[in-house]
C-alpha cells in the first residue's frame, strides 16, 4: 500500500509543480514515468486477483454451470433441427422457470439410463415412466421392474405435497434398481436425451397436475403439465424417438363431470367439464386424438377413478382425513345441495396398477417413424379403471375411524362450487373385455393396507391406536 500512496503523492507534486521552469517539467516527467510503471503494476495484480476469483467461481458452480451450458448447446442444436419447435420448447421452459438446474448428460448418466431401462426378461418392456415418484408412477416402476420389465423414472418432485414422500419413493425404487430423474416433463431437450440413450418401447405417462379443488387456487399449473407436459411428451415420442413408443397416460374420471348417466361409460359425454382439473384432462384425450391421427403414435388413455392405497397421496380426502382423526382435528364432509352424501367409485391402487400393465402389455404399436411417413392408422384407445362401486364418503370416514380407533371432529357442509362431483361410478367393462382388468378390492381391505403403510410410515404409537381401536369396538358394541 505505501510504494502506491508515496507515487501518489509525487505525480500530485508534479501537477503543482507544473506551471514552473525547466526543472520542473523535468521533475513532472520523472513522476509521470513512475506513476505509469506503477499502474501497470497494479493493473497485473488485479487481473491475477480477477482471476483467481473467477475459478474459485467455476468450482464453486460447477455443476450448474455445466449443466446450463448442456442446455444452450441442446437448444442449438434443436434450433439447428427446426426453429419452430426450439422456440415452441423455449416457451415452455419459461412457463415453467425451473427445468435450467437439471444435471444430466454425459457417460455415466447415459450408462445409468441404459441400464435402468434395461429388460431382465425376454420380450420384456422398456418403459419410460413419468411422474415416477407419485403415487401411482411409484407403484407401477415397481410392478414392472418386479416383472422383469426395464425401467426409468422421471420426475420433477414439485411441492404440491410434502416432497419428502416423493424422495422416501424414489429410495424405494432405487432399492430395486430404478433410476428416477430429477426432471421435467416440459424439458424437450431432456426428453430426447432419454431416447438418445434407450430404446424406450413405451411411455406411461402419469405426470401431471392432480386434485380437483386445488385448480381454482393454481389454474396455470395445471395448464403447464397437463396440457403444455402432455405435449412435450407426444412431441419427442413422435418426432425424434426411433423407433416412436406406444404411449399410455393419465386421463381421469372427473373428464364425465356434469354427466348423469351411471354407470360412466366411455360411450358417455364428456364434453361438460366440472372443473379446470378436468378440463385440461379433457384436453389431453383431444390432444391424444392429433397425435395419434397425425403422428400414428399408439395412444392408450386411462380414466383413473379416486385411487387409494399405501404411499399414497397426502391431498386426498382419506389421506387427509387419516390425517386429521390421528391429530383430534376436525374433518370437514361435503355433503350434496339436497343432503345426499358425496360418494366416490374409490379405486386401489393394486387393481389400478393391473390395469396400467394390461394397458402397456396390449398397447399395440405406432405407425409412424420420426420423418413424417406413417404406415397406417394406429391404436387409439380410452379406458376406465374404476372400482364399479360407489360409497359414501362418510362410509370411508367410518372405516377410517375403526382403523384409526378413533371418532372423527366431523363438520358437513355444502358442497362448494368449485368443481367436485357429487358422485363417480365406472363400468369398466371395455378394460376387462381387453386386457381382463377385474377390480378386487372393497374399500375396507384397500383402506386397512392403507392404515397399517400410514401408521407404519409415519412411526404412529401403534399401541395407542390399537388401545382406541378396542375401545371404539367395545363402544360399538354397546351402542
Ligand atoms: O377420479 C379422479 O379423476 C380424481 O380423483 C381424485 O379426486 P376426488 O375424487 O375429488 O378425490 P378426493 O379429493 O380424495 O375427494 C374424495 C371425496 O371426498 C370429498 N371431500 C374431499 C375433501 C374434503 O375436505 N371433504 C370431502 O368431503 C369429495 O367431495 C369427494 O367426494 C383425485 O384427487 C384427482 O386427482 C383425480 O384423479
Amino acid at each position: 500500500m505505501m510504494p502506491h500512496s508515496g507515487v501518489v503523492d509525487a505525480a500530485a507534486k508534479g501537477v503543482k509543480l507544473g506551471g514552473g521552469g525547466g526543472g520542473a517539467l523535468m521533475v513532472r516527467r520523472v513522476a509521470s514515468g513512475k506513476l505509469l510503471s506503477a499502474s501497470s503494476h497494479l493493473l497485473f495484480r488485479a487481473t491475477i486477483l480477477a482471476t483467481l476469483c473467477l475459478v474459485c467461481l467455476f468450482t464453486v458452480h460447477y455443476p450448474s454451470l455445466l449443466s446450463h451450458s448442456f442446455h444452450l448447446s441442446s437448444a442449438a442444436a434443436a434450433a439447428a433441427n427446426g426453429k419452430h419447435r426450439a422456440a415452441s420448447r423455449s416457451s415452455h421452459r419459461s412457463l415453467l422457470g425451473s427445468s435450467a438446474a437439471v444435471a444430466y448428460g454425459g457417460a455415466a448418466w447415459e450408462k445409468e439410463v441404459r441400464r435402468s431401462a434395461a429388460p431382465r426378461r425376454d420380450g420384456g418392456l422398456s418403459v419410460l415412466v413419468t411422474g415416477a415418484a407419485g403415487f401411482v408412477g411409484a407403484h407401477c416402476s415397481l410392478a414392472l421392474r418386479a416383472r422383469g420389465d426395464g425401467v426409468v423414472g422421471l420426475d420433477n418432485f414439485n411441492s404440491y405435497y410434502d416432497p419428502s414422500l416423493k424422495r422416501a419413493r424414489q429410495r424405494l425404487l432405487a432399492s430395486r434398481g430404478v433410476a428416477v430423474l430429477d426432471a421435467d416433463i416440459n424439458d424437450a431437450a431432456l426428453l430426447e436425451r432419454l431416447f438418445d440413450a434407450a430404446r424406450f418401447t413405451h411411455v406411461l405417462h402419469l405426470a401431471a397436475q392432480a386434485g380437483v379443488r386445488y385448480a381454482m387456487r393454481a389454474p396455470q399449473t395445471y395448464v403447464a403439465s397437463n396440457v403444455a407436459g402432455l405435449v412435450s411428451v407426444f412431441e419427442v415420442a413422435a418426432k425424434h424417438a426411433d423407433p416412436q413408443p406406444a404411449i399410455v397416460w393419465a386421463s381421469s374420471s372427473s373428464v364425465y363431470g356434469l354427466n348423469t348417466d351411471a354407470p360412466f361409460s366411455e360411450e358417455h359425454r364428456t364434453d361438460r367439464p366440472a372443473s379446470l382439473y378436468a378440463a385440461t384432462k379433457k384436453a389431453g384425450e383431444a390432444i391424444a386424438h392429433a397425435y395419434n391421427h397425425i403422428y400414428g403414435l399408439s395412444i392408450t388413455g386411462l380414466r383413473f377413478f379416486t385411487v387409494y392405497g399405501p404411499w399414497g397421496r397426502p391431498d386426498m380426502a382419506y389421506f387427509s382425513f387419516a390425517r386429521s382423526i390421528v391429530a383430534g382435528e376436525p374433518i370437514t364432509l361435503f355433503r350434496t345441495a339436497d343432503g345426499a352424501d358425496a360418494r366416490r367409485d374409490f379405486t386401489y391402487i393394486d387393481d389400478v396398477v393391473k390395469g396400467c400393465l394390461g394397458a402397456l402389455d396390449t398397447a399395440g404399436e405406432s405407425t409412424g417413424t420420426k420423418s413424417g411417413k406413417k404406415r397406417g392408422p394406429a391404436p387409439l384407445r380410452v379406458y376406465n379403471l374404476g372400482n364399479t362401486s360407489p360409497v359414501p364418503v362418510t362410509r370411508m370416514v367410518a372405516i377410517l375411524e375403526k382403523l384409526l380407533g378413533r371418532k372423527a371432529n366431523k363438520r358437513v357442509v355444502t358442497m362448494p362450487s368449485n368443481g367436485d362431483v357429487p358422485f363417480t361410478h365406472a363400468n369398466v367393462s371395455h378394460a376387462a373385455r381387453d386386457f381382463g382388468y377385474r377390480p378386487a378390492t372393497p374399500l375396507d381391505a384397500g383402506l386397512r393396507r392403507f392404515v397399517d403403510w400410514f401408521v407404519h410410515y409415519y412411526k404412529l404409537d401403534t399401541a395407542k391406536i390399537a388401545k382406541g381401536k378396542r375401545k371404539s369396538m367395545a363402544m360399538s358394541a354397546a351402542s
